[in-house]
This record gives structure tokens, C-alpha cells and sequence, in this order.
């Protein structure tokens, strides 16, 4: 066990230490089994390098970093609202949960795999939330919210930011005949065609389905699956080269390195907790050749 910094007083077992990445506190996993840096704010994972393997994450060279901030790529951790909300009256689009800083609350080493607990801060009083990350030659990630004396309606996302070589050529598996909000269309009602999708512009659908999505990375040479749990939806966003400029924190020419793949309880498939209630959705990644 290394010891605690001044930043988390807890013990970090062999293969973590809290290191200063992109000029902010980070847990920076090193295993036999896979690389990984997980930061703080947000309890936001910016990449996932199991042993062999390519980053199975995005992360834009033009992110920014620290307390309040979005990070660009990776898995953003939405929530309590899924964009600007069910009522579309939300000031800070998808939620407190990827800007507030959380707090380590275990990391241990079991198997070869190293698992973080994150959780919000004690002042997150009407709702709280632990993430749980374990880490190695596949990645799970577990949010669970929890809500306070008080009812809550909640969405949430794990708004994960695959690599890919070419946005152009992947497929992506598992949503066929699925129903669809596209919200490049007024949040408009449709249904997904019976192949798998292909995606040759703007995408930004919330579709109706839970299950296993592959996503096949023609030029990669890789299908990164992705085995979702406890969600309803799943969001398949990508800017294309239509919206790209409007964003500052991602390079005019990098919109077809990702494909955003999210599990989620979103829209119409929120979920309603009572006091005291918790919710988890959750998903693992394992990259197949
Ligand atoms: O720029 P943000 O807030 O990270 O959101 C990125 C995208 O996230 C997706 O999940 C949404 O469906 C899109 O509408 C949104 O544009």
C-alpha cells in the first residue's frame, strides 16, 4: 500500500497511486491487466488500456479540466438530468454529476482486477452518488444514486466516448427494429431499420433499448461490446462535421475518431425513487478481434 496523499486520505493498493494528470488529481491505475486513469472531478474515466489493446476511450486534445468543467471523451457520468432535462428548462446541460469533484472511497485489488468507489460529497444531500469502477482486462462501471428525504425523478447516462478508427465505417449491433427519439429532429419518433445502424451524418437518436450493442471498428480491426444494466435507453451521438465547429473543446477534424454509445434511463424512461431509494445503472466493455 502506497501512501495516502493529501488529497484522499485513503490507502491506494499496488498498481494505483493519485497522480496529477492534465494538471488535476487522478487515480492512475497500472496492472499487469490494463492502464487506467480515472479522475476526480466527475468521477470522470478518461481512459481504459487493457494489455494489448488500443485506449478503448476518446478523450479530445482540446478537453478542458478541473472543478466545474466538462470533460471532453471518456465516460461522463450524467446526471441527475439527461441534456437539458425532461422539462428542457435545465441550465447546466446533463446534470451536476460530471462537474462536482468526488471523493475516493475505497480502492482495493481483487483478482488481478483494482476497484475504485467514488462518491459525491456529503453535501449532496437530495440525491447521492457512488460510482464503482473495477479495472482490467474488461471494464465495468456501476452508478448508483441514491435519493434523500425527498421523492426525485431522475435520468442518468454513462455517456461513454468510444475510439474508433473512422465514425464512417463502424456498425453499430444490437439496436435493430429499436424505436428512436431523434433529437436532430425535434426529439421526432422513428424506428431503427433491421441491419445494423451505419452512421452517415449528424446522429443524435435516444433509442429504446437496454441490450448488448457491438460496435464493429471496420478500421480499428476491433468490436468493442458493450453489455449494458439497470438502463432502459440507449443514446448513439455523434457531432458529424455539421455541428462540430459549434463545439470549442473538440478539434474541427476529430469528429470521426468516437462514436458515443450511451446506457441510460432517459426521457420517458427516467426513473422515479422514493426517499432512500437507489437506482444503479451500470455497463461492461471487453474489446473482441
Ligand atoms: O456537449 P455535451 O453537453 O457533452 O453533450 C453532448 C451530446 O450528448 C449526447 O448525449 C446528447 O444526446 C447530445 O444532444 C449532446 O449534444
Amino acid at each position: 500500500m502506497s501512501t495516502p496523499s493529501a488529497a484522499s486520505s485513503v490507502p491506494l493498493p499496488e498498481g494505483v497511486a493519485l497522480e496529477t494528470v492534465h494538471g488535476v488529481d487522478a487515480l492512475v491505475v497500472d496492472t499487469p491487466a490494463a492502464r487506467a486513469v480515472v479522475h476526480l472531478d466527475g468521477a470522470h474515466l478518461t481512459s481504459w488500456v487493457p494489455t494489448g489493446e488500443a485506449d478503448l476511450l476518446w478523450l479530445s486534445p482540446d478537453s478542458a479540466y478541473g472543478p466545474r468543467e466538462a470533460i471532453r471523451g471518456g465516460i461522463p457520468l450524467v446526471g441527475p438530468w439527461f441534456g437539458p432535462g425532461r422539462d428542457g428548462a435545465m441550465q447546466v446541460k446533463h446534470g451536476w454529476l460530471r462537474t462536482i469533484t468526488w471523493e475516493l472511497a475505497s480502492a482495493a485489488l481483487d483478482g488481478e482486477d483494482v476497484v475504485l468507489e467514488l462518491v459525491t460529497p456529503a453535501d449532496a444531500v437530495k440525491l447521492s452518488g457512488r460510482a464503482v469502477f473495477r479495472i482490467g482486462r474488461q471494464l465495468s462501471v456501476d452508478l448508483t444514486l441514491t435519493a434523500g428525504p425527498t421523492p426525485l425523478e431522475v435520468e442518468a447516462a454513462l455517456h461513454t466516448y468510444l475510439a474508433v478508427g473512422d465514425v464512417r465505417r463502424i456498425t453499430v449491433q444490437g439496436l435493430e427494429n429499436a424505436d428512436y427519439l431523434d433529437n436532430t429532429r425535434g426529439l421526432a419518433a422513428d424506428v431503427l431499420g433491421a441491419d445494423p445502424l451505419r452512421l452517415t451524418g449528424s446522429t443524435d437518436r435516444i433509442v429504446d433499448a437496454a441490450g448488448e450493442v457491438v460496435v464493429t471498428d471496420e478500421v480499428g480491426g476491433r468490436r468493442l461490446v458493450s453489455s449494458p444494466r439497470g438502463t432502459a435507453t440507449t443514446i448513439v451521438w455523434n457531432p458529424w462535421d455539421e455541428l462540430v465547429t459549434s463545439m470549442g473543446d473538440i478539434p474541427d477534424d476529430a469528429w470521426p475518431q468516437f462514436v458515443c454509445v450511451e446506457p441510460a434511463v432517459a426521457k420517458d424512461r427516467f426513473v422515479r425513487l422514493q426517499p432512500g431509494q437507489a437506482h444503479t445503472i451500470g455497463v461492461t466493455y471487453r474489446i473482441e478481434h
